[in-house]
């Protein structure tokens, strides 16, 4: 927890949005304004969470980003980071606290993997020496081994290589709070699932709170502690942990962006439990076998792929009993029909 303690505040949230908004001025030929991009959100951020926005395209996402880091001024309310309001801070403070990542990352083309990373440290003054250990440290949380890339160019690089070099860039200097704008967009499929693999294992590992913004509902359920739904002007339709947003999706709008594909994600996100065993059950000696907190998914898989009715279940390293498909549907049904928490907006 690294938020700095400021007297009366809770530091459970990193980013706080009081009834901001945004109200992009018309062009010249219009003597009216445009409606509000964002209009009146409240949200708030919980420190070391990964809270995905996600919704239709003009929805007002990236407008809620760019508020945190002033590359966007509200126009009513404000937003507070660590509990300051930002628009009392020195933006260049602010945005060397605040780590962005966009899609096509803006690498300087002139310079060096390694000095691109460098980016930031160098303008803080950081002397050479702790400069290159953190950048070699970088690289190879990203999975690029320095002697390899360091001194490359960015042309040299991948789409998803060079993305991971801007996930560097935008954590070489540790800050607590990191905003994502599309950070995978550009990556094919199969390198995008291995890139937002490896940036939740970093996430997990650095706990920094990230926001991080998307139109695909399935990076947003995979990434996600918490999601938030929006709709036009910024209005937040839900704002639930991933396996709530797809197994009850509080409005039309959340319902139409799930339901495409919705037993699939249900597969993903649901568990194996205890209450899906039959402890009386048996399986032959050599059948498969999952474990108690498995993706649902996966044990589908497994009873598919072997061909068999039933494979064992593991609990704790011992066999607790067996698991069919027909209990693979009931725990779907369980998920959907289970009672939905409250969910309040913005808290
Ligand atoms: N600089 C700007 N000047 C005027 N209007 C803008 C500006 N930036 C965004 N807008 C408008 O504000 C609204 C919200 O845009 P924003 O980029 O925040 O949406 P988004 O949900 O991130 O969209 P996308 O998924 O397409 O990137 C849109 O109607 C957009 O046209």
């Amino acid at each position: 927890m690294r938020a700095v303690t400021v007297p009366g505040v809770d530091d459970e949230w990193a980013i706080r949005f009081e009834h901001a908004a945004k109200t992009y001025a018309a062009g010249s030929s219009s003597r009216r304004d445009a409606p509000a991009a964002v209009d009146e959100l409240t949200l708030d951020v919980r420190t070391g969470e990964v809270l995905v926005l996600v919704g239709p395209s003009g929805c007002g996402k990236s407008t809620t980003l760019r508020m945190v880091n002033r590359l966007v001024e509200p126009t009513g309310g404000r937003v507070l980071v660590e509990g300051r309001d930002v628009a009392t801070l020195d933006v260049v403070e602010l945005r060397r606290r605040i780590g962005y990542v966009i899609q096509n990352v803006g690498l300087f083309p002139h310079r060096t993997v390694a000095q691109n990373v460098a980016t930031v440290p160098r303008l803080l003054g950081w002397d050479r020496t702790r400069t290159r250990a953190r950048v070699a440290e970088l690289l190879e949380l990203v999975g690029l081994a320095p002697d390899r890339y360091a001194r490359r160019y960015p042309h040299a690089l991948s789409g998803g290589e060079r993305q991971r070099v801007g996930v560097a860039r935008a954590l070489a200097t540790d800050p607590p709070v990191l905003l994502m704008d599309e950070p995978f967009g550009a990556v094919d499929p199969v390198g995008r699932r291995r890139l937002q693999d490896e940036f939740a294992r970093i996430q997990r590992e650095l706990g920094t709170t990230v926001m991080l913004v998307t139109h695909d509902i399935d990076e947003a359920v995979r990434m996600a502690d918490r999601v938030a739904v929006m709709s036009l002007g910024g209005h937040v339709e839900q704002l639930a942990a991933p396996l709530e947003i797809v197994a009850h999706p509080a409005t039309p709008a959340v319902a139409d962006l799930v339901g495409r594909g919705r037993v699939a994600r249900l597969l993903a996100l649901g568990r194996l439990s205890p209450d899906d065993v039959d402890a009386h059950g048996t399986a032959a000696p050599d059948a498969p076998v999952v474990h108690v907190g498995d993706e649902l998914g996966e044990v589908l898989d497994t009873l598919a792929s072997d061909g068999v009715t039933a494979v064992a279940v593991h609990h704790d390293g011992a066999l607790v009993g067996t698991v069919t498909s027909t209990a693979v549907l009931a725990a779907l049904r369980r998920l959907v029909a289970a009672p939905a928490p409250a969910d309040v907006p913005g808290r």
